[in-house]
C-alpha cells in the first residue's frame, strides 16, 4: 500500500523532486508503515543521578503494560550519541486473526492504534448494535472518512485492520449522548504493531519526541548562557530541549504566530524561556528597543532554530493526505520570509537551524540554495552529528553542501544499514547556517 494524495497535481509535483522512481514509490510505501522505534525525550541533564531513578521508572511502567497484555517485554536503550533520547523497540506487523466483531474508528485514531495507543471513546465511529462490554472485537481504521458516528453494519467502504482488542463499552454507552465520551473506549490486546502506550507515562521530565527533532537541537548545539531565539515554538518541545542545555544563564525566547498554541506551552514555563505571540517574520526591527520582547534589533541572538510550518508530508504513519497544490506551494513563501529574518537577527559568527518535517525538495534543499544565493554573509556547516542523509541528488547545492544537511529518508530502511533507528524516523530535514564575522 502506498499513501495516497487526493490531488493528483501533488502527487506530480511530489514525483518530480525525486529522480529516481524506485526510491520515490518506497517512500510512498514506508510512510504509511509506523517508525520501529518509539522515542522518549527524557528532559534532565547528563550526569544527572536522577536519570537512572527515572530510567528505572519507565522501566517498571513499561513492564506493568507487558505484563497486563501478556507481551514479552520492549528492548529499551539510550541513543549512542543523543544521550537524552530514549529508543523503545516496537514490533510488528504481526499476523492476527480478525473476529466477527467489528469496531469502526477514525482514520486519526487508527493511526494512533498503529503508534501504540489504546482506542479512545472518541475514536469511535462504527459499532454492531450486539457490542457489550468485555466483547472481543477487530478495529478497522475508516481509510475513506465516510463512516457516519453511530453506524451499526459492516463498513464496507476502504478500511485498514489495525488489531483486535476487547470493549469496555457497550453500543448504548458509545452512542449514548448522555455518557461522558472519555477514556478507553477499546484495549488494544492484539494490535497489528506493538508499541508502548505512552499516555499516562509522560510527564514535565518524559517527553514523547521524534529521533529527528531530537537530533534537530543537537544541530542547533545550544550553549551555557547563549540567547537564543526559537522563531516558531509551539507546542514547545524543542523550546525546552534548549532550555535545558543552556542553563540558569541562559535566555530562550519563544515566539508563535497562534495564540491558542502558545497558550498550550504554559505548562512548559521555566525561568529561562520567555514566550510571545508573535509574527515572526516581523521580529526584526532597526530601532527595536532592546527589551526582550519582540520584535528585536539586527544581530540580537547567538543561536536561532527555524523550526518551520510546513507541508509536514514526513508525517508516520499516514495513508491520506488531502493537501491541495496551492497549499502545498504557499509554505515555501512563508519559511523564505522566516529564514530572511532569522538572518538578519543573527549575531555575526552566529549559528542557526532551519529544519522540517516533510519530504519535499521546494521545502528543504530548494530554501537552502536560495537562501546562500541570496545572503554571501551565510555559510552553510556540517552539523555535530550526521545522523540523516545527504540532500536528494536532484538539487542545485554543491556536493559538498549536500552532505552537509540532513534528510530523514526512511525509505532506506530497506538498506542494510545497521542503525536502523535512525533511519526508520519520521521524513525530516536539517540544515545548519553560520553567519560570518
Ligand atoms: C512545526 S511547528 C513548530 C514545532 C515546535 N518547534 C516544536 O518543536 O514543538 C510550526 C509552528 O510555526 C508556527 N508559525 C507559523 N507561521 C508563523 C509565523 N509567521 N511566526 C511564528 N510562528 C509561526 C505555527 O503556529 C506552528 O506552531
Amino acid at each position: 500500500m502506498i499513501i495516497h494524495f487526493s490531488s493528483d497535481d501533488v502527487y506530480q509535483a511530489l514525483k518530480l523532486s525525486y529522480s529516481n522512481d524506485e526510491h520515490f514509490k518506497k517512500l510512498l510505501e514506508v510512510l504509511t508503515l509506523p517508525p520501529l522505534y518509539t522515542t522518549l525525550r527524557i528532559n534532565s541533564v547528563d550526569n544527572d543521578p536522577d536519570n537512572n531513578i527515572l530510567l528505572e521508572e519507565i522501566q517498571l511502567h513499561l513492564q506493568k503494560q507487558t505484563d497486563a497484555l501478556c507481551r514479552p517485554e520492549y528492548n529499551m536503550f539510550i541513543h549512542p550519541v543523543l544521550k537524552d533520547c530514549l529508543l523503545i523497540q516496537n514490533r510488528g506487523p504481526k499476523t492476527i486473526d480478525v473476529v466477527d466483531k467489528e469496531i469502526i474508528v477514525d482514520l486519526s485514531c487508527g493511526m494512533a492504534v498503529l503508534r501504540g495507543a489504546h482506542v479512545f471513546k472518541v475514536g469511535i465511529m462504527g459499532a454492531p448494535m450486539s457490542l457489550r462490554a468485555g466483547d472481543v472485537v477487530s478495529v478497522y481504521a475508516d481509510l475513506d472518512g465516510h463512516c457516519l458516528k453511530g453506524t451499526a453494519t459492516c463498513y464496507s467502504n476502504q478500511k485498514l485492520f489495525v488489531g483486535n482488542g476487547v470493549a469496555h463499552v457497550s453500543r448504548s454507552d458509545l452512542f449514548n449522548s448522555q455518557t461522558l465520551q472519555s477514556g478507553i473506549g477499546i484495549l488494544m490486546t492484539h494490535p497489528v504493531y506493538e508499541a508502548p502506550s505512552l499516555a499516562e507515562m509522560l510527564s514535565v521530565r518524559i517527553s514523547s519526541q521524534n529521533l529527528p527533532s531530537i537530533a534537530c537541537v543537537y544541530a542547533l548545539d545550544p550553549q551555557e548562557g547563549e540567547i537564543i531565539l526559537d522563531m516558531c515554538a509551539a507546542p514547545g518541545g524543542k523550546t525546552t530541549h534548549i532550555a535545558g542545555l543552556v542553563g540558569d544563564k541562559g535566555l530562550v525566547i519563544a515566539l508563535d504566530k497562534s495564540s491558542q498554541r502558545v497558550k498550550k506551552m504554559e505548562t512548559l514555563k521555566k525561568k529561562n524561556i520567555e514566550m510571545y505571540v508573535f509574527d515572526s517574520t516581523k521580529a526584526w526591527c532597526p530601532g527595536a528597543d532592546g527589551s526582550n520582547r519582540p520584535p528585536y534589533s539586527p544581530e540580537t541572538f547567538d543561536r536561532i532554530l527555524v523550526d518551520a510550518p510546513c507541508s509536514a508530508l514526513g508525517q508516520r504513519p499516514c495513508y491520506k493526505n488531502e493537501i491541495l497544490l496551492n497549499q502545498l506551494r504557499s509554505y515555501p513563501v512563508i519559511q523564505n520570509q522566516l529564514l530572511k529574518t532569522a538572518v538578519k537577527l543573527l549575531k555575526p559568527g552566529g549559528v542557526m537551524v532551519y529544519s522540517t518535517c516533510t519530504i519535499t525538495k521546494e521545502e528543504n534543499e530548494d530554501q537552502v540554495s536560495r537562501l546562500l544565493a541570496t545572503n554571501p554573509q551565510i555559510k552553510l556547516i556540517h552539523t555535530p552529528y550526521k545522523l540523516g542523509g545527504d540532500a536528494l541528488p536532484t538539487c542545485d547545492l554543491s556536493s559538498e553542501d549536500k552532505s552537509k544537511v540532513q534528510r530523514f529518508d526512511p525509505s532506506f530502511l530497506y538498506s542494510d544499514d545497521k542503525d536502523l533507528y535512525n533511519v526508520d524516523t519520521i521524513g525530516f530535514f536539517i540544515a545548519k547556517f553560520q553567519k560570518l564575522k
